[in-house]
């Protein structure tokens, strides 16, 4: 059962209670002025309640003027309607700072902001502002946010090389193709396998193998020149470039600038039988003869392009 105080001391003990409260409580009269300004905002505004009291909306928050805050305050008095403000697009509104420690710099506080009707004393709508400090729920939310974004990130990247990586490819793939299909345009897939790796792993070591794949991987990648252009790791040392609105010819310029490109890095390789530098084979698809064909067929078609190119003798283009 609770009990009520008695009626002389009401008054006393409801700011009692309003000033325990963890939540910043304001209350606007009907003629827009605040008429409640309890201790959890006088603390974390710095402001005491005898230099609040009274003033009108624009005249204690200047910086707010014109702002959905004040919109809402506004209509809330006029109109009666309750608004909740969400705590992502309207985030930290009110001068209200937080400090944890007395060495530290002090916080501004992240809040979420109720405004509702009251029916004051004088019969007239009234208006009551909370604010809940939301500053650790935001901060929760953002760190879940950044490793929800690290784990799409790995789900779609090769660890070693951070290239994009098969299932990636897969995906990239799939859409662009359907979209080359529909609108009857090219698009090129490329099959990039670097030459005699065993040897080369073999000769210098797996790890010295780990760091060329990653020099491999970046020159490949500066060799992509449009947006839509994308070069991944297949798996092991190969790696496939999907470049969308691409015909034979674009497709052998860019497998060009790939050859030259890993030839300029002369990156030295003991055991290779094609030369002293590291090299790589590329096979093209094209699809302009592959209009419907499932997706793994270009994919079939580049790989096959590239066993000719390495059968030829290696460091070499096939289409
Ligand atoms: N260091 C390192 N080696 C890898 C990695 N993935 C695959 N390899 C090696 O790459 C080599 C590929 O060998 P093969 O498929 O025989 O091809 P190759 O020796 O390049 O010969 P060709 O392609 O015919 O020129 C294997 O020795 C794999 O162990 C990796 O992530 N790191």
């Amino acid at each position: 059962m609770t009990s009520r105080p008695d009626t002389s001391d009401h008054d006393n003990f409801v700011g009692q209670v309003v000033n325990s409260l963890q939540l910043g409580v304001m209350v606007f009269n009907a003629s827009g002025q605040i008429a409640l300004w309890n201790r959890w905002l006088e603390e974390k505004s710095g402001k005491p309640a005898e230099q609040m009291l009274g003033r009108n909306f624009v005249e204690a928050f200047p910086y707010l003027a014109r702002s959905r805050v004040q919109q809402s305050v506004q209509g809330v008095l006029t109109g009666g309607f309750p608004v909740v403000l969400s705590q992502s697009l309207h985030r930290a509104p009110f001068d209200l700072y937080q400090q944890s420690r007395p060495d530290e710099e002090p916080q501004r506080i992240q809040q979420a902001i109720r405004i509702a009707p009251l029916l004051g004393p004088d019969q007239r709508r009234w208006c009551l502002l909370q604010i809940e400090d939301v500053t650790q729920a935001v901060h929760r939310e953002e760190v879940l946010w950044r490793q929800a974004e690290q784990l799409t990130h790995h789900s779609y990247h090769d660890a070693l090389t951070n290239l994009p990586n098969r299932r990636r490819l897969m995906e990239y793939l799939e859409h662009e193709w359907g979209r080359a299909r529909r609108a009857r345009r090219p698009l090129a897939v490329l099959m990039v396998d670097i030459d005699h790796f065993k040897k080369y792993n073999d000769a210098l070591g797996h790890q010295a193998g780990d760091r060329c794949l990653v020099q491999i991987a970046h020159t490949l990648q500066s060799t992509m020149r449009r947006a839509s252009d994308l070069i991944t790791r297949y798996g092991g040392e190969e790696f496939v470039a999907v470049l969308p609105e691409t015909d034979n010819d674009g497709a052998l310029q860019v497998a060009h600038a790939m050859l030259s490109a890993v030839a300029t890095q002369q990156l030295a390789h003991p055991q290779s039988a094609t030369g002293e530098w590291v090299t790589v084979s590329i096979g093209i698809a094209c699809n302009t003869e592959w209009q419907d064909v499932p997706v793994c067929q270009l994919i079939e078609a580049a790989d096959l392009a590239l066993y000719r190119a390495k059968a030829a003798g290696r460091c070499r283009i096939s289409c």
